[in-house]
Protein backbone atom coordinates (compact mmCIF):
# COMPACT_ATOMS: atom_id res chain seq x y z
CA UNK A 1 0.00 0.00 0.00
CA UNK A 2 1.39 3.63 -1.00
CA UNK A 3 -1.72 5.58 -0.39
CA UNK A 4 -2.11 7.87 2.88
CA UNK A 5 -5.35 6.32 4.88
CA UNK A 6 -7.54 8.86 5.23
CA UNK A 7 -8.50 8.56 9.01
CA UNK A 8 -12.44 9.50 8.93
CA UNK A 9 -12.66 8.80 13.11
CA UNK A 10 -10.27 11.26 13.95
CA UNK A 11 -11.47 13.33 11.70
CA UNK A 12 -15.09 13.64 13.14
CA UNK A 13 -14.08 13.00 16.51
CA UNK A 14 -11.91 16.42 16.38
CA UNK A 15 -14.93 18.08 14.18
CA UNK A 16 -17.11 16.70 17.56
CA UNK A 17 -14.93 18.85 20.02
CA UNK A 18 -15.33 21.98 17.85
CA UNK A 19 -19.18 21.11 17.79
CA UNK A 20 -19.06 20.87 21.35
CA UNK A 21 -17.22 24.12 22.19
CA UNK A 22 -19.97 25.77 19.87
CA UNK A 23 -22.74 23.97 21.75
CA UNK A 24 -21.44 25.67 25.21
CA UNK A 25 -21.03 29.12 23.10
CA UNK A 26 -24.62 28.40 22.02
CA UNK A 27 -26.64 27.43 25.67
CA UNK A 28 -24.62 30.96 27.27
CA UNK A 29 -25.92 32.83 24.33
CA UNK A 30 -29.38 31.11 23.72
CA UNK A 31 -30.20 29.94 27.53
CA UNK A 32 -31.13 26.51 25.65
CA UNK A 33 -29.42 23.61 24.18
CA UNK A 34 -29.70 22.92 20.45
CA UNK A 35 -32.16 20.06 19.93
CA UNK A 36 -31.99 17.17 17.66
CA UNK A 37 -35.18 15.10 17.11
CA UNK A 38 -34.45 11.81 15.28
CA UNK A 39 -37.26 9.68 13.90
CA UNK A 40 -37.01 5.99 13.20
CA UNK A 41 -39.92 3.88 11.45
CA UNK A 42 -39.53 -0.45 12.06
CA UNK A 43 -37.35 -1.74 13.20
CA UNK A 44 -34.41 -2.92 10.60
CA UNK A 45 -31.23 -3.42 12.93
CA UNK A 46 -29.17 -1.55 10.76
CA UNK A 47 -30.94 1.37 11.03
CA UNK A 48 -31.39 0.83 14.70
CA UNK A 49 -27.12 0.55 14.61
CA UNK A 50 -26.90 4.45 13.37
CA UNK A 51 -29.62 5.98 15.35
CA UNK A 52 -27.92 4.95 18.12
CA UNK A 53 -24.68 6.13 17.52
CA UNK A 54 -26.25 9.43 16.03
CA UNK A 55 -28.58 10.07 19.64
CA UNK A 56 -25.10 9.03 21.72
CA UNK A 57 -22.83 11.70 19.73
CA UNK A 58 -25.74 14.28 20.35
CA UNK A 59 -25.24 13.68 24.21
CA UNK A 60 -21.57 13.62 24.09
CA UNK A 61 -21.99 17.30 22.47
CA UNK A 62 -24.29 18.51 24.76
CA UNK A 63 -26.92 18.83 22.78
CA UNK A 64 -30.59 17.43 23.32
CA UNK A 65 -32.27 14.92 22.04
CA UNK A 66 -35.81 13.66 21.17
CA UNK A 67 -36.16 9.82 19.94
CA UNK A 68 -39.16 8.59 18.48
CA UNK A 69 -39.62 4.95 17.26
CA UNK A 70 -42.52 3.78 15.46
CA UNK A 71 -43.83 0.88 14.40
CA UNK A 72 -43.62 -0.44 10.65
CA UNK A 73 -47.65 -0.58 10.65
CA UNK A 74 -47.80 3.62 10.79
CA UNK A 75 -49.56 5.28 8.53
CA UNK A 76 -48.38 7.98 6.38
CA UNK A 77 -50.79 10.49 7.36
CA UNK A 78 -49.33 9.49 11.29
CA UNK A 79 -46.15 10.05 10.24
CA UNK A 80 -46.91 13.36 8.91
CA UNK A 81 -48.28 14.36 11.97
CA UNK A 82 -45.13 13.58 14.18
CA UNK A 83 -43.18 15.72 11.81
CA UNK A 84 -45.85 18.65 11.93
CA UNK A 85 -45.40 18.93 15.72
CA UNK A 86 -41.81 18.44 15.90
CA UNK A 87 -41.84 21.34 13.34
CA UNK A 88 -43.96 23.10 15.94
CA UNK A 89 -41.94 22.28 18.51
CA UNK A 90 -39.33 24.89 19.28
CA UNK A 91 -37.09 22.95 21.57
CA UNK A 92 -36.48 20.64 18.37
CA UNK A 93 -33.74 22.26 15.34
CA UNK A 94 -33.62 19.39 13.73
CA UNK A 95 -35.39 16.67 12.29
CA UNK A 96 -34.04 13.80 11.05
CA UNK A 97 -36.10 10.75 9.50
CA UNK A 98 -34.37 7.97 8.82
CA UNK A 99 -34.41 6.31 5.24
CA UNK A 100 -35.50 3.90 3.88
CA UNK A 101 -38.95 4.35 4.74
CA UNK A 102 -41.49 1.44 5.02
CA UNK A 103 -42.82 0.89 0.91
CA UNK A 104 -46.45 1.92 2.14
CA UNK A 105 -45.19 5.46 3.00
CA UNK A 106 -44.02 8.17 0.28
CA UNK A 107 -40.48 9.16 1.98
CA UNK A 108 -40.36 12.63 -0.33
CA UNK A 109 -43.43 13.44 1.19
CA UNK A 110 -42.30 13.02 4.45
CA UNK A 111 -39.27 14.96 3.59
CA UNK A 112 -41.23 17.90 1.90
CA UNK A 113 -43.43 18.34 5.09
CA UNK A 114 -40.14 19.07 7.36
CA UNK A 115 -39.24 22.38 7.53
CA UNK A 116 -36.67 23.20 5.39
CA UNK A 117 -34.82 25.36 8.34
CA UNK A 118 -34.97 22.29 10.46
CA UNK A 119 -34.40 19.85 7.64
CA UNK A 120 -30.31 18.41 9.44
CA UNK A 121 -30.26 15.86 6.55
CA UNK A 122 -30.65 18.42 3.75
CA UNK A 123 -32.99 16.71 1.61
CA UNK A 124 -36.08 19.15 1.09
CA UNK A 125 -36.13 20.61 -1.84
CA UNK A 126 -35.58 24.15 -0.82
CA UNK A 127 -32.37 23.26 0.85
CA UNK A 128 -31.07 21.19 -2.54
CA UNK A 129 -32.26 24.17 -4.54
CA UNK A 130 -30.29 26.89 -2.12
CA UNK A 131 -27.29 24.40 -2.48
CA UNK A 132 -27.64 24.29 -6.02
CA UNK A 133 -27.85 28.09 -6.55
CA UNK A 134 -25.35 29.14 -4.02
CA UNK A 135 -27.42 30.12 -0.61
CA UNK A 136 -27.10 29.60 2.74
CA UNK A 137 -28.50 26.10 3.13
CA UNK A 138 -28.99 22.73 5.23
CA UNK A 139 -26.01 20.60 3.20
CA UNK A 140 -26.37 16.73 3.30
CA UNK A 141 -23.87 15.15 5.98
CA UNK A 142 -22.56 12.81 3.85
CA UNK A 143 -21.39 14.85 1.02
CA UNK A 144 -20.53 17.58 3.80
CA UNK A 145 -18.12 15.30 5.54
CA UNK A 146 -16.03 13.86 2.31
CA UNK A 147 -15.90 17.37 0.96
CA UNK A 148 -14.11 18.33 4.43
CA UNK A 149 -11.55 15.36 3.88
CA UNK A 150 -10.62 16.53 0.33
CA UNK A 151 -10.28 19.73 2.20
CA UNK A 152 -7.82 18.78 4.64
CA UNK A 153 -6.01 16.25 2.01
CA UNK A 154 -6.15 18.95 -0.80
CA UNK A 155 -6.87 22.29 0.16
CA UNK A 156 -7.75 23.76 -2.78
CA UNK A 157 -9.93 22.12 -5.49
CA UNK A 158 -9.57 24.51 -8.09
CA UNK A 159 -9.70 23.09 -11.49
CA UNK A 160 -9.61 19.74 -10.13
CA UNK A 161 -10.94 17.08 -12.06
CA UNK A 162 -13.30 15.04 -9.58
CA UNK A 163 -15.69 12.25 -10.48
CA UNK A 164 -18.69 11.42 -8.52
CA UNK A 165 -20.42 7.73 -9.55
CA UNK A 166 -23.78 7.72 -8.30
CA UNK A 167 -26.45 10.29 -8.72
CA UNK A 168 -28.70 9.84 -5.80
CA UNK A 169 -30.49 13.18 -4.52
CA UNK A 170 -28.47 12.27 -1.03
CA UNK A 171 -24.87 11.85 -1.85
CA UNK A 172 -24.26 11.98 -5.96
CA UNK A 173 -25.81 15.52 -6.56
CA UNK A 174 -25.39 17.43 -3.72
CA UNK A 175 -21.64 16.05 -3.57
CA UNK A 176 -21.55 17.39 -7.32
CA UNK A 177 -22.85 20.68 -6.36
CA UNK A 178 -20.50 21.28 -3.28
CA UNK A 179 -17.23 19.81 -5.99
CA UNK A 180 -18.56 22.42 -8.05
CA UNK A 181 -19.13 25.34 -5.78
CA UNK A 182 -15.22 24.32 -5.18
CA UNK A 183 -14.54 25.34 -8.74
CA UNK A 184 -13.77 21.44 -9.79
CA UNK A 185 -14.23 20.10 -12.79
CA UNK A 186 -17.31 17.74 -12.20
CA UNK A 187 -18.48 14.28 -13.82
CA UNK A 188 -21.31 12.65 -12.30
CA UNK A 189 -20.95 8.92 -13.66
CA UNK A 190 -23.92 6.33 -12.73
CA UNK A 191 -25.18 2.95 -14.43
CA UNK A 192 -25.88 3.91 -17.59
CA UNK A 193 -22.11 5.93 -17.97
CA UNK A 194 -20.83 4.76 -20.96
CA UNK A 195 -16.34 3.46 -20.13
CA UNK A 196 -16.81 4.14 -16.53
CA UNK A 197 -13.08 2.84 -16.08
CA UNK A 198 -11.90 5.13 -18.53
CA UNK A 199 -14.05 8.21 -17.18
CA UNK A 200 -12.55 7.30 -13.39
CA UNK A 201 -8.90 7.21 -14.87
CA UNK A 202 -8.99 10.66 -15.95
CA UNK A 203 -9.94 11.90 -12.17
CA UNK A 204 -7.85 13.67 -9.41
CA UNK A 205 -10.90 12.83 -6.84
CA UNK A 206 -12.87 10.32 -7.10
CA UNK A 207 -15.72 9.98 -4.97
CA UNK A 208 -17.87 6.73 -5.08
CA UNK A 209 -21.24 6.19 -3.84
CA UNK A 210 -23.11 3.50 -5.74
CA UNK A 211 -23.67 0.69 -2.90
CA UNK A 212 -22.12 -2.10 -5.35
CA UNK A 213 -19.44 -4.39 -2.90
CA UNK A 214 -16.01 -3.38 -4.57
CA UNK A 215 -17.47 -2.02 -7.88
CA UNK A 216 -14.65 0.32 -8.58
CA UNK A 217 -11.16 -1.68 -8.92
CA UNK A 218 -7.66 -0.65 -8.44
CA UNK A 219 -6.67 -0.30 -12.34
CA UNK A 220 -9.60 2.47 -13.04
CA UNK A 221 -7.63 4.69 -10.14
CA UNK A 222 -4.93 7.63 -11.70
CA UNK A 223 -2.03 7.24 -9.74
CA UNK A 224 -1.92 10.16 -6.98
CA UNK A 225 -5.73 10.79 -6.99
CA UNK A 226 -7.59 11.04 -3.61
CA UNK A 227 -10.24 8.26 -3.67
CA UNK A 228 -13.62 8.58 -0.97
CA UNK A 229 -15.42 5.65 -0.68
CA UNK A 230 -19.14 6.38 0.69
CA UNK A 231 -20.17 2.71 -0.02
CA UNK A 232 -20.96 0.82 2.96
CA UNK A 233 -21.91 -3.24 2.24
CA UNK A 234 -22.15 -5.74 4.63
CA UNK A 235 -20.85 -8.92 2.65
CA UNK A 236 -21.27 -12.13 3.69
CA UNK A 237 -18.02 -14.00 5.60
CA UNK A 238 -17.41 -17.81 6.39
CA UNK A 239 -18.12 -17.39 10.07
CA UNK A 240 -21.36 -16.36 8.72
CA UNK A 241 -20.82 -12.78 10.64
CA UNK A 242 -20.23 -10.76 7.67
CA UNK A 243 -18.09 -7.45 7.50
CA UNK A 244 -18.44 -4.43 5.76
CA UNK A 245 -16.87 -3.33 2.63
CA UNK A 246 -16.96 0.17 0.41
CA UNK A 247 -17.57 0.80 -3.58
CA UNK A 248 -13.75 0.30 -3.82
CA UNK A 249 -11.68 -2.28 -3.90
CA UNK A 250 -9.23 -0.87 -1.20
CA UNK A 251 -6.23 -2.95 -1.14
CA UNK A 252 -5.86 -2.51 -4.84
CA UNK A 253 -6.74 1.14 -5.37
CA UNK A 254 -4.58 1.44 -2.31
CA UNK A 255 -1.40 0.88 -4.51
CA UNK A 256 -2.20 3.47 -7.09
CA UNK A 257 -3.69 6.42 -5.50
CA UNK A 258 -2.32 9.05 -2.83
CA UNK A 259 -4.89 8.44 -0.40
CA UNK A 260 -7.76 6.69 0.31
CA UNK A 261 -10.81 6.29 2.90
CA UNK A 262 -11.48 3.42 4.89
CA UNK A 263 -14.77 1.53 5.36
CA UNK A 264 -15.59 1.40 8.05
CA UNK A 265 -13.86 4.29 9.77
CA UNK A 266 -13.82 6.88 6.68
CA UNK A 267 -17.08 8.37 5.64
CA UNK A 268 -19.17 6.56 8.31
CA UNK A 269 -18.24 8.27 11.49
CA UNK A 270 -17.89 11.62 9.35
CA UNK A 271 -21.43 11.29 8.46
CA UNK A 272 -22.32 11.05 12.33
CA UNK A 273 -20.53 14.25 13.27
CA UNK A 274 -21.81 16.85 10.31
CA UNK A 275 -25.05 15.70 11.77
CA UNK A 276 -24.02 17.62 14.87
CA UNK A 277 -22.41 20.52 13.11
CA UNK A 278 -25.72 20.96 11.06
CA UNK A 279 -28.16 20.90 14.54
CA UNK A 280 -25.74 23.28 15.73
CA UNK A 281 -25.92 25.69 12.53
CA UNK A 282 -29.93 25.27 12.39
CA UNK A 283 -30.04 25.81 16.09
CA UNK A 284 -27.80 28.90 15.35
CA UNK A 285 -30.09 30.65 12.42
CA UNK A 286 -33.14 29.56 14.23
CA UNK A 287 -32.09 31.92 17.29
CA UNK A 288 -31.01 34.69 14.71
CA UNK A 289 -27.27 34.54 15.61
CA UNK A 290 -24.31 34.40 13.03
CA UNK A 291 -23.52 31.11 12.03
CA UNK A 292 -20.89 29.33 14.16
CA UNK A 293 -17.36 29.96 13.10
CA UNK A 294 -14.43 27.35 12.32
CA UNK A 295 -16.55 24.24 11.61
N1 LIG B 1 -32.35 10.42 7.05
C1 LIG B 1 -31.22 9.72 7.01
N2 LIG B 1 -30.04 10.36 7.16
C2 LIG B 1 -28.87 9.65 7.14
O1 LIG B 1 -27.77 10.24 7.27
C3 LIG B 1 -28.92 8.24 6.96
C4 LIG B 1 -30.18 7.64 6.81
N3 LIG B 1 -31.30 8.40 6.82
N4 LIG B 1 -30.29 6.31 6.62
C5 LIG B 1 -29.14 5.44 6.69
C6 LIG B 1 -27.90 6.15 6.24
C7 LIG B 1 -26.62 5.46 6.63
N5 LIG B 1 -25.92 6.38 7.50
C8 LIG B 1 -24.73 6.06 8.15
C9 LIG B 1 -24.10 6.90 9.04
C10 LIG B 1 -22.95 6.53 9.70
C11 LIG B 1 -22.38 5.29 9.49
C12 LIG B 1 -21.16 4.89 10.20
O2 LIG B 1 -20.69 5.56 11.10
N6 LIG B 1 -20.58 3.73 9.86
C13 LIG B 1 -19.40 3.16 10.50
C14 LIG B 1 -19.54 1.67 10.66
C15 LIG B 1 -20.79 1.24 11.36
C16 LIG B 1 -20.96 -0.29 11.36
O3 LIG B 1 -20.04 -0.99 11.82
O4 LIG B 1 -22.02 -0.75 10.91
C17 LIG B 1 -18.17 3.42 9.65
O5 LIG B 1 -18.32 3.58 8.43
O6 LIG B 1 -17.08 3.41 10.20
C18 LIG B 1 -22.98 4.46 8.57
C19 LIG B 1 -24.13 4.84 7.91
C20 LIG B 1 -26.66 7.49 7.66
N7 LIG B 1 -27.79 7.44 6.93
Amino acid sequence: MTARRIDGKAAAAALRERVAAGVAAFRAKAGRAPGLATVLVGEDPASAVYIRSKNRATAEAGMESFHHQLPDTISEAELLDLVGRLNADPAVDGILVQLPLPGHIDASRVIETIEPSKDVDGFHAMNAGRLATGLPAMVPCTPLGCLQMLKDELGSLSGANAVVIGRSNIVGKPMAQLLLGESATVTIAHSRTRDLPDVVRRADVVVAAVGRPEMVRGDWIKPGAIVIDVGINRVPTDDGKGRLVGDVAFDEAAEVAAAITPVPGGVGPMTIAMLMRNTLVAAHRRAGLNDPEGL
